[in-house]
């Protein structure tokens, strides 16, 4: 940044405050939510809603239990009177939500409000005029008084339209817009004299929604102006304290938690965020932050994938890929020691029984947002082997042995080097399949037939013979061994006749799941004369036919590791 422009700002003034209590409270209950997608999230689209986008997300937003929607701004122009319109003709409005419109200080404009929401049983009407030091200068070149007559004359004439709709029920919120501008004693004067003639009551509560309208500062200084504005009215108690944020620092979410802990007993913000410039505050993120606490956010989250198409469809805006909950990749590990610790964290998580949620760098459990764990670990050159063996289970059934991990791991890092991208899950497969199942030179299975088994109650080992054959190299060779099992004299029968000397060192199997004509994995390591280790896998129907398959795939790994002679 060039040094010289650094001038042109102004750090933002402390709120004088020495006894805050906010710091040491805690969110414990979910505020009223207002969703205010319809209006300031609409009013922010390069494309804004028609009548049919419009319900539908109207129809969202109801569904997910909100029960305050601000619908629009009926005077400002045909599709959002309309839309209020049919809401109520149609009789659209659940008998638990209550809809809210938006009205500019100003008579015509607050005169159409009116008009568009007669018939309705209940709506909040909510008036605002901006009350900041650089709008009274800048816009409305008004002074303090000014500004207060403009706002006591748009609440007068709340009060004399009101008469003419004596069917509804008639809420109100006022909005001293730009709240964060405005120095916070003018703030409370002008708020008080709209209290002074909307007569709010404990009973019906005049909502006062305090807007950041801008973000000028940090989290704990909103929730210094919030603690301040409720100590000092003087009728708190005929007024809910709302608070609406914008994003403009990127703090939207933090500060709104914060002034909820200073005194917030409502929230307004919009799906991920939408809203002027950088978004108004998202109420996706606030309300599974509460989740994530144990505090019953009161709103249907459980399905975030349809949140995330209708609104995309609708906005025509992206949810970002890391957005908090929601992006496609929050829930997604590539990296080595995230995958590892995710993949301990799972087991150990599902081997538990206290249904605490518990997995290292995973906040939430993705199934609760209705994310499955499939996509959780993904790999490419920064996987490490905990992630691929992790793969290999959750998608193919396949339990490698822990100690066989660094040597898959090492495979797959071979090509994930080369190829310079993320491995698709099949790919992995394949590479697995390649590497260890289809593998057959020069060592290739043509038969096996166990010839005799003995078993006998009085000879402490069994004992068993077998005869194979084998094609090496395009030439069949048939061998016979005995041994004190299938295995033990298949592998007798190769040192003696083929390979030489070779000494099993490690043994795994298990069921791949399928049913009752389910394959069997076996897991055989060798060691040879030569130093090398090597690894096989055998499936097959039956146990002992898998473990000769292993002991090839091993052989065969291992030939092609050393020079053939
Ligand atoms: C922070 C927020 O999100 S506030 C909500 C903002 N939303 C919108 O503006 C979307 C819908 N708005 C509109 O469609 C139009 O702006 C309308 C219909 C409301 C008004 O349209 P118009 O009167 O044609 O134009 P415009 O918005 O430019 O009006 C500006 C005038 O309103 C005055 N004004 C602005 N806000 C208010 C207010 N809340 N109360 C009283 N007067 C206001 C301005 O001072 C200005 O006055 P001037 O004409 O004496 O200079
Ligand atoms: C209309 C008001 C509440 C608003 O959207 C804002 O101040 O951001
Ligand atoms: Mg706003």
């Amino acid at each position: 940044m060039k040094q010289k422009y650094i001038n042109k700002y102004r750090p933002y003034p402390a709120v004088v405050m020495p006894q805050r209590s906010w710091p040491d409270k805690r969110i414990e209950k979910a505020p009223t939510w207002c969703s205010v997608d319809l209006r300031d999230g609409n009013q922010a689209l390069i494309q804004p809603m028609n009548l049919e986008k419009k319900l539908e997300m109207f129809r969202l937003i109801t569904g997910m239990g909100f029960k305050e929607i601000e619908v629009g701004f009926p005077s400002a122009s045909e599709v959002e009177y309309e839309f209020t319109r049919v809401l109520i003709e149609q009789n659209l409005i659940p008998e638990d939500v209550v809809i809210q419109v938006l009205t500019q200080a100003r008579e015509h404009l607050i005169h159409k409000t009116f008009e568009s929401i007669k018939g309705a049983r209940e709506v909040i009407v909510h008036l605002y005029n901006s009350t900041s030091v650089l709008q009274r200068r800048t816009v409305f070149r008004m002074n303090r008084r000014e500004i207060v007559e403009l706002a006591v004359k748009g609440a007068q004439l709340l009060k004399e339209e009101e008469k003419k709709y004596p069917e509804t029920r008639f809420r109100y919120e006022y909005s001293p817009e730009s709240f964060t501008g405005t120095e916070l004693e003018f703030a409370l004067e002008v708020c008080e004299r709209v209290m002074e003639v909307l007569q709010p009551t404990k009973e019906n509560r005049l909502i006062i929604n305090l807007p950041a309208t801008v973000e000028l500062a940090t989290p704990n200084i909103y929730a210094d102006q919030i603690e301040w504005f409720c100590r000092n009215m003087t009728d708190r108690e005929s007024a809910i304290i709302s608070l609406h944020t914008h994003n403009d620092r990127g703090c939207a979410v933090a500060a709104t938690e914060l002034a909820l802990m200073a005194g917030g007993e409502r929230v307004e913000g919009t799906l991920f965020g939408n809203g002027e410039r950088t978004g108004n505050v998202d109420i996706v993120t606030l309300a599974l932050n509460m989740f994530t606490q144990g505090v019953d956010p009161e709103l249907d989250l459980s399905d975030i994938n349809k949140l995330i198409d209708v609104y995309e469809r609708i906005c025509r805006l992206p949810v970002h890929p890391r957005h908090p909950y929601a992006g496609e990749l929050v829930y997604t590990a590539f990296s080595g020691s995230h995958q590892d610790a995710i993949n301990k964290g799972m087991q150990a998580y599902q081997d538990g029984d206290s249904g605490r949620w518990a997995v290292p760098y995973l906040p939430i459990d993705p199934s609760d947002v209705g994310r499955t764990y499939e996509s959780i670990i993904r790999i490419n050159s920064q996987s490490g082997k905990g992630g691929v063996a992790y793969v290999m289970d959750k998608d193919f059934g396949f339990k490698l042995p822990k100690s066989m991990h660094p040597e898959f791991g090492n495979v797959i890092q071979r090509v994930t080097d080369k190829e310079g991208r993320e491995l698709q899950r099949r790919e992995i497969f394949k590479t697995f399949e390649q590497e260890y199942l289809k593998i057959d030179t020069p060592y290739k299975l043509k038969g096996f037939h166990v010839a005799k088994r003995h078993i006998s109650a009085e000879i402490p080992e069994s004992r068993a013979e077998i005869e194979a054959t084998l094609s090496i190299d395009g030439r069949d060779v048939e061998i016979f061994a005995k041994g004190n099992g299938p295995l033990d004299a298949f592998c007798t029968a190769l040192k003696e006749n083929i390979t030489g000397d070779f000494r099993l060192t490690s043994y795994h199997e298990h069921a791949l799941e399928g049913g009752s004509s389910a394959n069997a994995a076996a897991y055989i390591e060798i060691r040879y004369p030569d130093g090398l280790k090597a690894w096989g896998i055998g499936v097959d129907t039956d146990i002992i036919v898998a473990s000769i398959k292993a002991v090839l795939s091993s052989l065969n790994r291992h030939s092609n590791l050393k020079p053939r002679k």
